[in-house]
């Protein structure tokens, strides 16, 4: 039994290959695996000894040769003896690491293996006869099925899948970093990576299944409770994202997507307590993010809602002992959250690719006869914050820092300011209101102004600003423009 070991990643090495040797298998190795593994006292022959021919190039040409790839791939004894070869049964290789090479183009040049791709694809093609173990992490499922002697097709097909997904990792991670090094626009192919972390129990309804894949920019870690399902994924992502646009103490409670509540507080406590107010009867089930730990005075107060998912930073040992008296609230803690590459919409046929929206408020001017006072410049720049992450036609009105009435996702704005209106009851006087993208009529704004709303931050651009504008120095309204919109679909 032959065993072709190529790894540029050396980890837990030394056990696995003592463990082969003891299993019977002659260890061949490429030069710098061999070296080590020879320094270890663990025997291997070399490549050369096989082919009769050096490592050349730089190690540019190691194992392409046909006595190597003859050996991996032969279905059959007679093909091997056809050929004078001696069958390679295990193949052992991890890949030259590209991603640690990205920036300069000589770097990231070397770094493209070529011979380790061609093994793990000859060996996984093979996978009736051979075995290919492409990570460290395989080492130990594949010794202790060595020892039961549980080598069989089923596990070899699922270590060649495992095989060919590296290699198309590889490659869209090498397309990528090309694309991004060498061109600005969008990429010719959208290459992306992903890998599953964990089956949900089905998909937005029950009749279809779902999973949740991840590529690397985001970890978390759940502490407690039920399984995740995949709504409560794609709300725990919007809540996250409200109380990331904030550096003080932010809580922001999300239903479908959308927030009923968000406001900032000297503490998270109150910053609770201010978002619950916004709309305490749709917070009923909710997802709650904050962006500070979590303490007991904070935990305290949420353990009274019946929260679905609560994700934080962190969590003091005291508010988790609270918290994790109830069995139904998933408590998640977030370890790593970068937005990178691209966000993406599925629609038939195909996939919609655009950048994040990044895009930060760093001036407005305002183009009201009245300026907005302190208070409504503060609850202006909130509202901002918070309509980004409301689904188009957008509409929040805030006050004291903190949401008091929201309209989302309708087809017309004024349908939006009349349920924010509804929900903010009393509390629309003296709020601010906040649209994602501009008033095409004035009717929205004397809606709002029939609340008491007394001032308005939005894009501006539309055709009919003057009249827009008319309307709100006849209320003696402040209004800001932004000059760019936020939708949300
Ligand atoms: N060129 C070749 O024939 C070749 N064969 C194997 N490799 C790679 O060489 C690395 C191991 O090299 P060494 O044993 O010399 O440290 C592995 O990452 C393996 O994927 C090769 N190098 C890259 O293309």
């Amino acid at each position: 039994m032959r065993a072709l070991i190529s790894v540029s990643d050396k980890k837990e090495l030394e056990d696995f290959a003592k463990f082969l040797a003891k299993k019977g298998y002659e260890i061949v190795a490429t030069g710098g695996t061999k070296k080590f593994l020879e320094e270890r006292e663990i025997k291997a022959i070399s490549v050369e000894e096989i082919t009769g021919y050096p490592e050349i190039l730089n190690g540019r040409v190691k194992t392409l040769h046909p006595a190597i790839h003859g050996a991996i791939l032969a279905e059959k004894n007679e093909d091997l003896e056809k050929y004078n070869l001696k069958g390679i049964d295990v193949v052992v290789v991890n890949l030259y690491p590209f991603e640690k090479n990205i920036g300069n183009e000589k770097d990231m040049i070397e770094n493209i293996d070529i011979g380790g791709v061609a093994l793990l694809r000859a060996a996984a093609k093979n996978y009736k006869r051979v075995l290919v173990i492409s990570s460290p992490s395989q080492y130990k499922e594949v010794m202790d099925a060595m020892e039961k002697g549980e080598i069989n097709e089923e596990l070899r097909r699922r270590y060649a899948l495992e095989a060919f997904a590296l290699t198309a990792s590889y490659d869209t991670m090498i397309y990528n970093a090309f694309w991004n090094k060498f061109y600005d626009g969008m990429p010719e192919h959208f290459l992306y990576y992903s890998k599953k972390k964990m089956e949900l129990r089905y998909g937005e309804n029950p009749h279809q299944r779902g999973a949740l894949y991840m590529d690397g920019n985001v970890e978390w870690e759940q502490l407690h409770g039920k399984k995740l399902s995949f709504n409560n994924l794609y709300d725990m992502d919007a809540a996250w994202n409200i109380v990331m646009e904030f550096e003080r103490p932010a809580v922001a409670i999300i239903k479908h997507a959308n927030p009923c509540g968000a406001a900032l507080g000297k503490d998270i406590k109150e910053a609770y307590m201010k978002a619950l107010e916004g709309d305490p009867i749709s917070a009923y089930g909710s997802i709650v993010a904050s962006n500070k730990r979590i303490d007991e005075e904070a935990a305290k107060e949420m353990k009274k809602l019946f929260i679905e998912v609560l994700i934080a930073p962190d969590f003091t040992q005291d508010a988790l002992e609270i918290l994790e008296k109830k069995k139904n609230i998933r408590i998640i803690k977030v370890k790593k959250w970068k937005k990178e590459g691209w966000n993406l919409r599925r629609i038939d046929g195909g996939l919609l690719v655009q950048d994040w929206d990044t895009k930060r408020l760093e001036e407005a001017k305002c183009v009201s006869k009245r300026l907005p006072s302190e208070e409504e410049m503060r609850d202006l720049i909130f509202a901002w914050s918070v309509v980004r992450y409301v689904k188009s036609n957008a509409i929040v009105f805030a006050k004291n820092e903190a949401l008091v009435g929201v309209g989302a996702g309708q087809m017309s704005r004024v349908d939006s300011v009349k349920i924010a209106a509804m929900k903010a009851g009393d509390r629309a006087k003296g709020a601010v209101m906040a649209s994602d993208a501009f008033f095409p009529f004035r009717d929205a704004i004397d809606e709002a102004a029939k609340v008491g709303i007394t001032a308005v931050i939005q894009p501006g651009g539309s055709k009919r600003d003057r009249e827009v504008i008319e309307a709100i120095d006849e209320n003696n309204m402040a209004m800001l423009f932004t000059g760019f919109r936020v939708f949300r679909h």
